[in-house]
């Protein structure tokens, strides 16, 4: 496929930018540094994603005090649905609830929805101006009146000037650029906490200050009120905290939206018409979409697809395929955090949990180059299933790491080069995680003195003569490790892998790789047959549709990242952004990234089958319909359906939940197909009157307890 070569570095080396912005919020980050002749894109990451103006003063600084340690969170945890639940569980329905709640949540103390449970019309039927009711006009019995306000006020002066030397800091409700719901803001039992959360946010990003996050801040709360994570954490926190993650890698507002309403449809009253209404369809969209694909984790954990190795590598595939990409980016979002809030839940879901996220979540990530988030994803996986691995690992490292030696010896060796008159791109370098150390050490029966790249370089150059040159230069400040020096430009690997290597001492007697590249190779090892994902993922070979479709996903989320985009181009000294042609997720006839139009027709489909409550992946040729589906019913398991059902049982197919009328129906990726024999009218007979039976022990036993 042709990819526009600039567009794809972006994502690549942005990522790898935000890996150093976002470093500072967790403990267990990859370590990165990096120097660059041009605007350093680590640096305006950095400056982008962790802008800590003090905003709302107090506010800003008693939220940094309790959310700027991820350590402080290692206490709650989302609970995933309702078999996570145990009995400790209380759960109150709202009368607004559009489809079934999944129980989640752990609702304490008044659990309504929105603080208008007992209402008889949903709240959200109400125009923004009736929500200003009376204590507007007086202004009085409003508990966190100021508080509220100087938020709101500070955030929406964030952008001016002088906002520092404002004496203004109170906005009126009038002012506000959208219709605030102060039904929420005045309620008797709001929780200040909220007013925190939201100039917290602030405080870590400027994102939070724009309307529509406002907006969907508040709506978030109101979804949420009343719901507590098992650690005891208000759930919104849980929300923004994944909101957080998108806008630091530069996530727009869109993704950012939708991340904080990212739970809403399954753990809420609040519906997709309702989101739809009060935010458009890209939003709505996004959300149904993260929806769905928490759905089908839900199902894959219960089945242990994690341990199938070829169904959860089709399960990358199906995520990637039927969800828009910025779906898949919250849902990563949303399991950064649960993961780094898994202390809360017993030890089996821990595990459970773990094993999902390392053998499914983590290579999405991988897949869609947000190298920061798969490490960490990584990180916390190992430490959660090999923990006494993790801390003997962790205490080698110390040993083996130094935390100033990639940046003291990128500036060395940036000073020689520019000494020299040799141009670069980037140098950057990198510590290597924990779990890809471990990962390094098991796969090659190694130990840890004979991993030589725990501290790397790279460096990007203009062409091969100037790689040779540097290659003399490092030679000359360091010594270099005998029988590590590895020519992959003279004999590129089979898959066409270019680079010098060369592993040097320094002067700690740590050692340390530098890679050597130049911009074309950089793209090749970044994006092309030698992807770093397609190396990391070993000898899986993936059809030509998949490894189509990664790239375009991967493209599809730098062009969202707007921010690093940008970044990047001008790191690696090109400001042509190029931006789709086509709208996403559809594509024209000559979109080049129209992958699905080229594997539409050949390509082949996964789908999930699910019966008798088991789920699997299963592939089947791209014009499968759902009654072929039903006629191979004996072709693979003898007298079975597809999997197991005997043929003599009629099958009632449910396609993504709904009866299947039309059997001629074509099989989409990513499309759920439930297969559940018809039941014999005796059995149902028997059914019925079972549920007579026990509706009537409930009638008695209530009458028993008056
Ligand atoms: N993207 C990409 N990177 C590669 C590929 N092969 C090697 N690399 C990079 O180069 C580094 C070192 O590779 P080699 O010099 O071949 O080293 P090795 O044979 O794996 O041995 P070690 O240095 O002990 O890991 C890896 O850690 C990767 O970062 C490839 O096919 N694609
Ligand atoms: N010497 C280096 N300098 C800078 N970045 C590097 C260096 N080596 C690898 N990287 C980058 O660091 C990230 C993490 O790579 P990781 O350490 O997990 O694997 P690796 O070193 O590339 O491969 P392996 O573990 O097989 O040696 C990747 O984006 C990779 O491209």
């Amino acid at each position: 496929m042709s990819v526009p070569a600039i567009a794809l570095t972006v994502c690549s080396t942005a990522h790898n930018s935000c890996q150093i912005a976002a470093s500072a919020d967790f403990d267990l980050n990859p370590r990165a540094s990096s120097v660059a002749p041009s605007s350093s894109a680590a640096a305006a990451a950095a400056a982008a994603a962790g802008s800590h103006k003090p905003i709302v003063g107090g506010l800003s600084r008693i939220f940094s005090a309790s959310a700027g340690s991820h350590a402080a969170d290692l206490g709650s945890f989302r609970h995933d649905r309702s078999d996570e639940l145990g009995s400790s569980y209380t759960y109150s329905p709202s009368p607004f609830k559009c489809r079934e709640p999944s129980p989640v949540t752990v609702f304490r103390g008044p659990a309504s929805c929105s603080g208008s449970g007992s209402s008889k019309s949903p709240p959200f039927v109400r125009t923004p101006r009736e929500w200003m009711g009376g204590d507007r006009r007086t202004g009085k019995d409003r508990p966190f009146k100021g508080f509220t306000r100087n938020a709101i006020s500070s955030c929406l002066d964030y952008a001016s000037p002088d906002f520092i030397s404002s004496s203004r800091n109170t906005v009126d409700v009038e002012e506000l650029p959208f219709g605030l719901d102060t039904s929420v803001i005045d309620s008797p039992n709001y929780d200040p906490y909220a007013m925190e959360l939201l100039a917290g946010a602030q405080s870590r990003h400027k994102i939070f200050c724009e309307e529509i996050i406002i907006k969907a801040f508040y709506e978030a709360e109101r979804a949420h009120r009343g719901q507590m994570r098992a650690s005891g954490d208000p759930y919104l926190k849980h929300c923004v905290e994944t909101a957080v993650l998108l806008a630091k890698i530069g996530a727009n507002t869109t993704v950012v939206a939708a991340g904080l309403l990212h739970d809403t449809l399954d753990d809420s009253f609040m519906d997709y018409d309702h989101i739809f209404h009060t935010f458009g369809a890209g939003i709505a969209d996004l959300v149904e979409g993260v929806s769905k694909l928490s759905h089908l984790s839900k199902l894959a954990r219960d089945s242990n697809t994690a341990s199938k190795a070829i169904e959860a590598d089709r399960l990358h595939t199906m995520f990637l395929a039927m969800a828009d990409t910025r779906a898949v980016l919250i849902k990563l979002a949303d399991r950064l955090h649960n993961m780094i809030t898994l202390e809360a839940l017993p030890a089996v879901k821990q595990q459970r949990f773990a094993k999902e996220t390392l053998e499914i979540f983590a290579p999405l990530a991988s897949r869609l180059g947000i190298s920061t988030w798969k490490e960490h994803l990584e990180n916390l996986s190992f430490r959660h299933l090999h923990p006494e691995k993790h801390r003997d690992l962790s205490l080698q490292l110390m040993r083996s790491s130094d935390e100033a030696l990639v940046a003291s010896a990128s500036q060395e060796l940036g000073k020689a080069l520019t000494d020299e008159g040799v141009t670069y791109h980037v140098l950057c370098g990198r510590h290597k995680s924990l779990y890809s150390v471990y990962s390094k050490m098991v796969k090659k029966k190694l130990s840890i003195d004979q991993i030589h790249d725990i501290n790397g370089l790279r460096l990007i150059v203009e062409n091969k003569e100037d790689c040779h040159k540097a290659l003399s230069i490092v030679r000359r400040l360091w010594h270099e490790v005998t029988g590590r020096f590895k020519d992959y430009i003279t004999c590129p690997k089979f898959n066409g892998y270019q680079s010098l290597h060369t592993v040097v001492m320094t002067e700690g007697m740590l050692p340390l790789e530098v890679q050597i590249r130049t911009k074309e190779m950089h793209l090749q090892a970044e994006y092309g047959i030698a992807a770093h994902w397609r190396y990391k993922e070993g000898n899986s070979s993936h059809p030509s549709f998949v490894l189509q479709m990664v790239e375009w996903a991967r493209w599809v989320l730098s062009w969202q990242c707007e921010t690093l985009k940008k970044e990047e181009c001008e790191s690696l000294g090109d400001t042509n952004l190029s931006t789709p042609t086509c709208q996403f997720p559809s594509h024209s006839g000559d979109c080049p990234y129209a992958f699905s139009q080229k594997c539409g027709h050949d390509g082949p489909i996964y789908a999930i089958i699910l019966e008798n409550e088991k789920m699997s992946v299963q592939e089947f040729p791209a014009d499968t319909t759902v009654s072929d589906l039903m006629d191979r019913g004996g072709e693979g398991s003898p007298g079975g359906s597809p999997c197991s059902f005997p043929v003599n049982l009629e099958l009632r197919p449910r396609l993504n939940h709904k009866p299947v009328t039309d059997p001629s129906q074509k099989l989409k990726m990513g499309d759920v197909v439930e297969l559940t024999p018809e039941l014999s009218d005796e059995s149902l007979t028997e059914y019925r009157e079972e549920i007579q039976r026990m509706y009537e022990r409930g009638l008695a036993l209530s009458s028993m307890h008056g």
